[in-house]
């Protein structure tokens, strides 16, 4: 079984303008309201795989309640501490000046909620094999969270796949994860540089599985993924979509990875059900969201191929 955590859970709404003005007013042709945050994302995508999942994190408020009754929508399992706070909300605004988002800090959680967290979480780790811990943290947990997460994980021999940004994904990989899924932007941040090439982030990354963590899942967006372990980087060339509604595509892939690797299916296979899932979400309305069919249909157009560059320090002779 898979368990999913969402921290810092929000009612995600999506609006498309053809135009966005700014210091006017804009009235919007379309609205999407999901239940989100990126762990509530991958966990909609499992159970559309057919995966039972349990969710964790923390709830509040009225919007939290709404989100609850979503959970319930979709056959997920519901393990979330209660919390006096309010669950914020996530703005995305899609329009021709492309993709804007309006992200809230989410509500403040306090010593007893945490405490309550990590008392449901060992319970959650008995009968779970598989920890996905996704998104950014609320005020009143630490940088440090996850790190603690991934290693009571490990003590038990199971895995943690962990996608988070900033300062909390660096303090989570020295846990030493199963896998980390950074895009472009979030690995440059963890390795410090404002720009990175292809092959300088496929050397940081082979460095970061050299540490501990097994695999670095870097994702590209319409450019596809990587996927780079201590000893084989594999690429994925993958059919880029147009007009798309990316949000949840990064939460889609980890999601078919987590799902593809639970089934004990190669490792290039993981990668082509991972970008499949991305890309199906990338074509779908809905903020994470996939349709089998679909994802069936992609993992056929996608190229896998091995990248060798010889020893760590070497070049890597596809980029
Ligand atoms: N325009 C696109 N066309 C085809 N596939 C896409 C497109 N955008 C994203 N994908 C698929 O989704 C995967 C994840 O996308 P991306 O790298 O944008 O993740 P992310 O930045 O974490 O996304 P988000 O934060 O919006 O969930 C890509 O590796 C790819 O497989
Ligand atoms: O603030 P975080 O947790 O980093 O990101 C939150 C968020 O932008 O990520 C998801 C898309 O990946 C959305 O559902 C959600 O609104």
């Amino acid at each position: 079984m898979i368990a999913t955590i969402t921290l810092n859970p929000a009612i995600d709404i999506r609006y498309n303008l053809p135009v966005l003005h700014l210091d006017d007013v804009n009235r919007v042709t379309a609205v999407d309201k999901t239940a989100g945050g990126k762990g509530l994302n991958v966990s909609r995508v499992l159970s559309q795989l057919g995966v039972k999942v349990t969710c964790t994190g923390f709830l509040g408020g009225k919007s939290g309640e709404w989100i609850a009754g979503q959970l319930q929508n979709y056959n997920l399992i519901n393990h979330f501490v209660e919390i006096r706070g309010e669950t914020r909300f996530c703005l995305a605004i899609e329009s021709k000046e492309g993709h804007t988002e309006i992200l809230e800090q989410g509500p403040e959680i306090s010593e007893n909620e945490r405490e309550e967290f990590l008392k449901n979480f060992d319970t959650i780790l008995e009968s779970n094999n598989y920890i996905v811990g996704s998104g950014s943290l609320p005020y009143g947990i630490g940088s440090d969270f996850y790190r603690d997460l991934i290693e009571k994980t490990k003590q038990k021999g199971k895995y943690f796949l962990l996608d988070s940004s900033g300062e909390s994904l660096a303090q989570g990989v020295k846990g030493k994860p199963f896998l980390i899924k950074p895009n472009r932007e979030e690995f440059c941040k963890l390795i410090g540089l404002n720009q990175l090439s292809i092959e300088d982030m496929i050397l940081h990354a082979r460095e970061i599985c050299q540490k501990g963590t097994q695999y670095v899942l870097l994702s590209l967006g319409k450019e596809g993924a990587i996927l780079i372990s201590e000893n084989v980087t594999l690429q994925a060339i993958i059919p880029t979509l147009t007009d798309v509604h990316q949000v949840g595509s990064g939460d889609s892939m980890l999601a078919g990875f987590a799902f593809a690797h639970s089934k004990g299916y190669s490792i290039e296979a993981i990668l082509k059900w991972s970008c499949a899932c991305g890309i199906s979400n990338a074509a779908s309305e809905r903020t994470g969201s996939v349709e089998l069919t679909k994802v069936q249909h992609y993992f056929n157009l996608i190229k896998v191929k091995e990248l060798t560059g010889g020893d760590y320090g070497g070049k890597y002779s596809l980029f």
